[in-house]
């Protein structure tokens, strides 16, 4: 089970703004559970930046992944392939754990 989790430092001004509500990690990092409450860092530099709160877990493959996906990581479908690829060459299946951040 993780107990915290790290977001990449260009990513923090979207989760704490509520513009991005998911994240696709893999499946290392896909161990977490529906209202568990975790710490979040940045991953450059392992400093706090707030909590999130677990809403559910959905296993996705690249191949599925749709603009509401992108949406919801407040960018384009394009820019979301991009990053995958950049963070998880090769991999096609992802976990895409939505949250919301819990007021500090
Ligand atoms: C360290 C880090 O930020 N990792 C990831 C991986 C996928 N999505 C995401 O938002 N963050």
């Amino acid at each position: 089970m993780l107990t915290k989790m790290t977001f990449f430092e260009r990513f923090e001004r979207d989760i704490l703004s509520g513009a991005k509500t998911i994240t696709l990690r893999d499946e290392a990092e896909s161990h977490v559970e529906p209202g568990q409450i975790l710490p979040v860092s940045t991953f450059e530099m392992d400093r706090w930046f707030c909590e999130i709160q677990i809403v559910d877990v959905t296993p996705v493959t690249l191949a599925e992944l749709t603009d509401v996906h992108a949406e919801q990581e407040n960018m384009t479908l394009a820019q979301l392939r991009n990053v995958i690829a950049e963070i998880y060459p090769g991999l096609e299946q992802l976990f895409m754990i939505r949250f919301s951040v819990l007021p500090q």
